[in-house]
């Protein structure tokens, strides 16, 4: 059992996000035409349909689309309708049941609506740097880990960078965290600028950021990080910030063990510059 829930799930995952929203969206209409199916038959003795709450509030919690929800809530009142109809339509106890059971839909609607915006929130939250707005360490090594299992699938290139303020801590010491603040916001705008759409970059400590760039051979990766390099020195000292960057790279033709022993190694040549005199790169 656990074994087919577990292959449900991969294939879910593996539907793209437009597919899952149609799954979604299918299923819960056919559960919702079930039990209108069920109820109608049974001439609303058994009142299945203040079920229709929960078909509802699925589509409204993962379909994005306000017109999918919009069609659910549309079809439930159509079902709840055509029960009452079954029974007395002009009754005013009915008028009032269907006028509660559409209420309900809206509000569980709502609700479902809430919970899914305060669900990406949270996620966005734990995934991304509060200061720069870019993706954080855990994003990043996420996003590593996803690479890795790529390449060992489908091969090709994956170069990674490890970028290294130099002079930060001084910065912060003589102007004061604020400047320090401006740096580091300067620098994600910088980076914003120079990797590609595929590249992924991320703050992964206090002063130091990394970008993934899947794809990229070594030569390719070396000639980045070098106009990096100078990129970052000239537009800091634009800026009044007396900062450079020193940044270690690597280029795995084949798929590191793990995310953490490629960041090691990409780390250590980072430290190789910070030894030879900090403003460069080394790879
Ligand atoms: N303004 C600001 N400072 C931060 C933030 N996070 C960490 N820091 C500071 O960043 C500094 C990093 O220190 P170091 O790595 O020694 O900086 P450095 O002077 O560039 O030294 P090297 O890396 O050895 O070249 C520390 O003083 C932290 O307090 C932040 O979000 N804003």
């Amino acid at each position: 059992m656990n074994r087919l829930t577990d292959a449900a799930r991969r294939a879910y995952a593996n539907l793209s996000h437009a597919r899952q929203q149609w799954l979604v969206f299918s299923g819960a209409l056919a559960v919702e035409l079930a039990i209108f199916v069920v109820d109608y038959l049974t001439g609303s003795d058994i009142r299945l349909h203040t079920l229709y709450i929960f078909p509802v509030s699925v589509i409204a919690l993962k379909c994005e689309r306000r017109w999918l929800q919009g069609v659910a809530f549309a079809m439930s009142m159509v079902f709840q309708l055509v029960t009452y109809a079954q029974e007395k339509i002009a009754s005013i106890e009915y008028i009032v049941d269907a006028s509660v059971a559409a209420l309900s839909l809206l509000v569980a609607m709502t609700l479902a609506g809430m919970a899914r915006i305060n669900h990406q929130r949270a996620i966005d939250l734990a995934t991304s740097d509060e200061l720069t707005g870019i993706a954080n360490r855990r994003a990043f090594i996420a996003a590593l880990d996803a690479e890795i299992v790529r390449q060992r699938r489908s091969g090709g290139a994956l170069s990674l960078a490890i970028i290294d303020l130099d002079g930060f801590k001084a910065l912060n010491d003589t102007r004061g965290h604020s400047a320090g603040d401006d740096a580091l916001r300067l620098l994600v705008s910088i980076l914003a600028r120079s990797v590609r759409a595929s590249d992924f970059p991320a703050r992964v400590g206090g002063d130091e950021f990394a970008v993934l760039m899947p794809g990229m051979p070594a030569g390719e990766c070396g000639h980045f990080c070098k106009q990096l390099t100078e990129e970052v020195a000239q537009r800091m000292v634009e800026s009044g910030f007396a900062i450079t960057a020193s940044i270690g790279f690597i280029c795995f033709e084949a798929p590191p063990d793990s995310s953490l022993a490629a960041v090691a190694q990409a780390d250590a040549a980072m430290y190789r510059v910070k030894e030879a005199g900090r403003r460069g790169r080394a790879g």
